[in-house]
This record gives C-alpha cells, sequence and structure tokens, in this order.
C-alpha cells in the first residue's frame, strides 16, 4: 500500500526542493562558490568570454538591418557594401562560435573541479558522520546528495550562471540598442510584446504541471496493476476480480480526464502562440511600418529592431525557467551546506599505520550503564549494566532477542555516548581515549559479514591496509581461509562480487577472521552468526576463531550456547540488565535460572 503515494509524492517533493529565492537564500546560497575561489582566475576568463559571446551576438540584428538596408541602397558602390557587411556577418558568428567555445571550456575547468571538490567534502564527511546520523535518514535520502544536489549545483555554476548572464545581456543591452533606434517603437512594443512572452509562460507552467499531474496518476494505474497482480492468489481467493476491474477502471477514468483537460490547455497555448505572439510580433511590424511610412526610421532599422524584439521576446522566455533553475540550485547548495556543517566524530584525520597507535592491555569495564538510542529516547534500552572483563579474558552475552547485547557492544566502541555510568578501558574512561585509538584497539567479527566488492586479497588487508603479501597469506592460513583461496583459479585476486555474494556465508566468515588477525586488536568481538553453518564449515570456523581469541580480551554475542562452554564468564541479559553472571557450569547448576532455561529450549529446537 505504501506504494501508492509513490506518483503522487513525486510532485512534492520537487517542490520541497526548491528553495524560494530570498535576500537570506541567495547569501547563503553564495557560499557554495568558496568551492569556485581556488580557481577563481579560470572563472573571471571564463566570464569575459561569456561577456563577449553575449555581447557579439547583439550585433547580429544590427548587422542584418544594415544588410537589408544596402540592398536598397543603390547608390553607392552596393555590392561592396553588402558584400562586407555580409562578412561581416560572418565574422561575428565566427567570434560568436569562439568566444562561446572558450566560455564552454574555462567554466567546465571551474565547474568540473569545483564539484569534485564538493564531493570529496561531502563523502569525506559522510565517513565521518556519527552512526546516529544514519538512523535519522535513508541512506537515499543521503547519496541523493552527493548526486543529485551537486550535480544541480555543478549545472548552476556552469549552464544556469551563463544563461542567467547572456539572458540579462540580451535584455538590458537590447532594450538599449532599440530605444536608440527608436523610442517611440521600443516603447510600444515593451508594451505589448513582454507581456504576452510572460503570460506564455505562466501559461506554459499551467500545461507542465498538468502533464506532471497526468503522469502521475497514470502511475497510480500502474500501482494498482502491479500490486493485484503481485498478489494474484489474494484477489482470486476473495474472488475480487471485479472490484480491481472497477478500481483500475476508476483511476484509469481520472487519468484520461485529466490528460484530455491537459491537451484542452496545450492546444490553448499552440493558438496562443500562433495568435498572440506572432501578432505581437505583426503589430510591432504594422506599427514600425508606419514609422517607416513617415521616415520616422529606416527599413533596415525595423529589420534589426524585429530582430531584436524576438530576442527579447527569448530571454524574458528565458529567465522565467531560469528562476525555477536557480531556485533549484539554491535548495540543492542550502542541503549540501547543511549536511557540510554537521558536527563529525572526534576521530584523529591523520592517516596512521596501525603500529603506530598505542596498544591497550584489554581490561573493560562498565560501571552502571544506561543508555537510550538517540533515535527513541524514551526506551531506556540499557540500565544499570555494570560487569568486568580483565586482560585476555573470555566473556560471552547471551539472552533473548533484542535484550541489549549488540548495544553493550556498540557502546564499547562509542558509537553512541551513554547517558549513565561509564564505561572505562584499562582503568580509563573511553570518552578520554582518542576514538581512534580505542577502535584501534578492537577488532570485530559481525555476525553478517558484508566483504566490499574488491579481490579476496584487498578484503583482508582491509584488517591493515600496510599488510605485505606474507602477512595476508598468514592470515588467510590461521583463519582456515587460505585452502579455499587457493582452490580458486585466480586465488586472492578472486573477486567476490559485490557485497561478497560469490562466497558462501563460511568462507566469507572466514575472510573476515583472516581481516581481524590481521589487524591484530587487544580487544575482539565475535558476533556469532544466527544460522547455524553446515559441521563441516562450522568446525573451520570454530577453529580460526578459537585461535583468533588466544591472547585477546574477547566478548563473544552468543546465539548458539554449545559454542560458549569454555568461555570464562557469561553475561544473561535481560531487557537491558545483567540478571544472571557465571561460568557454564555454575550457570546451568541453577535450574531455575534464565540461562538453564535458554540451554533447555536450545536442547529441545536441535
Ligand atoms: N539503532 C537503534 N535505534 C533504536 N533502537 C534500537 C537500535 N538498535 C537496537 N535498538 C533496540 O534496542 C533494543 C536492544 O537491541 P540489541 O540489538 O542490542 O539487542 P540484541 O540483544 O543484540 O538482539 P539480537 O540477539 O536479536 O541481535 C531492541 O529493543 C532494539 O529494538
Amino acid at each position: 500500500m505504501a506504494k501508492r503515494g509513490f506518483g503522487s509524492g513525486s510532485g512534492e517533493q520537487e517542490k520541497e526542493g526548491r528553495k524560494k529565492i530570498t535576500k537570506e537564500s541567495f547569501r547563503r546560497g553564495l557560499r557554495i562558490f568558496s568551492y569556485v575561489l581556488p580557481y577563481k582566475y579560470k572563472f573571471i576568463v571564463g566570464l569575459v568570454f561569456l561577456a563577449l559571446s553575449s555581447l557579439t551576438m547583439m550585433a547580429f540584428p544590427y548587422l542584418v538591418g544594415k544588410l537589408f538596408d544596402s540592398s536598397a541602397d543603390t547608390a553607392s558602390a552596393p555590392l561592396q557594401n553588402i558584400n562586407m557587411i555580409a562578412l561581416g556577418l560572418f565574422a561575428v558568428i565566427l567570434l560568436q562560435g569562439i568566444f562561446s567555445f572558450c566560455r564552454v571550456y574555462f567554466f567546465a575547468q571551474v565547474s568540473e573541479n569545483a564539484v569534485a571538490n564538493i564531493r570529496r567534502d561531502l563523502y569525506s564527511k559522510f565517513v565521518q558522520l556519527p552512526i546516529s546520523f544514519y538512523e535519522k535518514r535513508r541512506v537515499g535520502e543521503i547519496t541523493s546528495r552527493i548526486t543529485t544536489d551537486v550535480a544541480q549545483v555543478q549545472d548552476a555554476m556552469s549552464i544556469t550562471l551563463a544563461e542567467l548572464f547572456r539572458q540579462v545581456t540580451t535584455l538590458l543591452v537590447g532594450v538599449v540598442v532599440i530605444m536608440w533606434m527608436s523610442i517611440k517603437l521600443s516603447l510600444f512594443m515593451l508594451a505589448t510584446f513582454p507581456v504576452l512572452v510572460a503570460l506564455a509562460l505562466v501559461f506554459g507552467r499551467k500545461i507542465k504541471m498538468l502533464s506532471k499531474k497526468t503522469q502521475d496518476e497514470l502511475a497510480n494505474t500502474n500501482v494498482i496493476v502491479e500490486e493485484t497482480l503481485q498478489a494474484i492468489n489474494t484477489v482470486k481467493a476473495f474472488t475480487n476480480e471485479m472490484f480491481e476491474v472497477g478500481r483500475y477502471r476508476s483511476t484509469l477514468d481520472k487519468a484520461v480526464k485529466t490528460a484530455i483537460k491537459g491537451a484542452y490547455y496545450r492546444g490553448a497555448f499552440i493558438t496562443f502562440i500562433i495568435v498572440g505572439l506572432f501578432g505581437g510580433i505583426i503589430l510591432v511590424i504594422w506599427y514600425g511600418a508606419t514609422l517607416v511610412a513617415n521616415g520616422e526610421i529606416a527599413r533596415g532599422e525595423l529589420v534589426s529592431f524585429v530582430l531584436y524584439t524576438v530576442f527579447i521576446g527569448a530571454s524574458v522566455g528565458g529567465l522565467g525557467d531560469l528562476y525555477g533553475k536557480v531556485q533549484a540550485a539554491l535548495g540543492a547548495t542550502e542541503r549540501i551546506l547543511e549536511i557540510l556543517q554537521e558536527p563529525e566524530e572526534p576521530t584523529d584525520k591523520s592517516i596512521k599505520a596501525l603500529g603506530e597507535v598505542p596498544r591497550v592491555s584489554g581490561d573493560i569495564s562498565y560501571r552502571h550503564v544506561a543508555f537510550s538510542y538517540p533515535t527513541r529516547p524514551d526506551i531506556q534500552v540499557l540500565r544499570d549494566i555494570s560487569f568486568n572483563v580483565r586482560a585476555g579474558e573470555k566473556a560471552a552475552l547471551v539472552g533473548p532477542s533484542g535484550a541489549g547485547k549488540s548495544t553493550i557492544i556498540q557502546l564499547l566502541m562509542r558509537f553512541y555516548d551513554i547517558q549513565g555510568g561509564g564505561i572505562k578501558v584499562d582503568g580509563k574512561d573511553i570518552r578520554d581515549i582518542s576514538m581512534t585509538e580505542l577502535r584501534a584497539n578492537i577488532g570485530v567479527v559481525p555476525q553478517e559479514v558484508l566483504l566490499f566488492g574488491g579481490t579476496i586479497r584487498e578484503n583482508i588487508a582491509y584488517g591493515r591496509p600496510q599488510a605485505t603479501e606474507a602477512e595476508i597469506t598468514a592470515a588467510a592460513r590461521k583463519a582456515n581461509a587460505y585452502d579455499f583461496i587457493q582452490s580458486f583459479p585466480e586465488g586472492f585476486d578472486t573477486l567476490v562480487g559485490e557485497r561478497g555474494i560469490k562466497l558462501s556465508g563460511g568462507q566469507r566468515q572466514r575472510i573476515a577472521i583472516a581481516r581481524a588477525i590481521l589487524k591484530n586488536p587487544a580487544i575482539l568481538i565475535l558476533d556469532e552468526a544466527t544460522s547455524a553453518l553446515d559441521s563441516e564449515s562450522e568446525h573451520l570456523v570454530q577453529q580460526a576463531m578459537d585461535e583468533l581469541m588466544k591472547g585477546r580480551t574477547t566478548i563473544v554475542i552468543a546465539h548458539r550456547l554449545a559454542t560458549i562452554r569454555k568461555v570464562d564468564k557469561i553475561l544473561v541479559i535481560e531487557n537491558g540488565e545483567i540478571v544472571e553472571e557465571g561460568s557454564h557450569e555454575e550457570l546451568s547448576e541453577n535450574p531455575e535460572g534464565m540461562y538453564a532455561n535458554l540451554l533447555r529450549l536450545q536442547f529441545e529446537l536441535s
């Protein structure tokens, strides 16, 4: 059902994307031009060419008028004049061509570089924003900042700006020139023609809106087709075939009505253009002709005048369109700047090799930790969590789904800040340790391993990008991954496919283990996969995990209790609290306890 809004919503979205042009929004929009500053000389050269190309174009009507006049002028060596003027016209066009090329070339250099810098800054911002930022927004919305919004800014910097400049120059220079030719005719023209063009513009908008509405309504009819065909069993089971046909017909009827209304306006628009605009030109020519007849202006001047009128009309029309584009660009700019101003996580910006980060010994202690997620502040996810894991010890978190196990781990990595209590590593509050140092000391093997789209080698080396080939191979061996990697024809160069889909679940996990081995962290987090692997793969993964855990403080989020019998300490979590704590033996001896209960449940299930 959610899909139904799809078609009709897009119009709204488009409106939202636009920003009313106020002094304030314009001033803020200009801030994006700080990205142009490093290329300001090229930008200025581009502007000069833009001015030159706009101005040379304005000579065109004038010369055409002169050409026309010289054809009638039989007295003074007419042919020579005609030829000269025609040559002049060619020169104007040639210059216009050259200037336009230079303008496009220089503006492209500026806009491409500036836009790449905006994209780079946005991306760098994205990866440094805290996780909580991503929880408030959808990924699609965020990526559209770096694609659609930036593209709009690029358009504004190159095309829109140039167009705006050209239209305004045409309008101003055009009006001055025609005024100079004949004030009378100019006033007559300005009182009629631009008004007609402006009317055409308003008319055009209305038609655009109607055609958008028709599209949206057609999209609505498609939603019905899609929905019912996907759930055809349900339609048939309820014998609702005719009901759906009726529903489809009524939405189709609506779409047809809107389309016909649109066609009606389109027809009227064409008539208006033919009668109104051309009528306007006829009026100007008529009035101009009477002035020629009275000897107030020359014939050639009338020709120039009519051409200038067409130029001015086109620029008035163009400006209307540009207004919309500037609005859209201001909206996009504002959204980009908003992201660029978001506060980042306080990580260390200098790229350091892992070896340079001080190593912790791995004592972990939670004291009365209380927490709720920033997106749901009213729900207390952790209430009063206190426990210790000494350096080198292994602890397991168990408990029902949603109890808060993953949350406890996320807090250790400072993905979120806690609201009460404190977490210490080596006796030091984690808020006082640099975030980069803290995270560099923690290795994670997640539940669902998502690999990047490159080769197996690149994916393992992600644990420590500076690792040598020999270190990568050794890590793969320790993670029980070497044999299966070698069994592929391309070995370590095998591409894993998008998100690692070309590998099995167990293989992906072993790659993740190799990655963690390479990182060689003091603290290890193992988030056990919920779905069991086949026993062969399970055995290989478990062996690799055991190897990885050696000598590291480890916290396992356990879903299958069989794998954690050997850990030093089991913490049973329920509703954000630790309800039991002890070794497997201790906890299983208490038949009333939650752990024993979970054990029985799993035993019955398996
Ligand atoms: N990012 C989040 N924003 C808001 N609430 C969340 C977020 N992540 C988890 N929660 C909520 O916090 C509670 C604890 O979730 P958590 O993922 O820590 O549970 P868990 O014990 O790890 O569960 P599972 O075993 O199913 O992975 C749940 O009620 C969950 O809905």
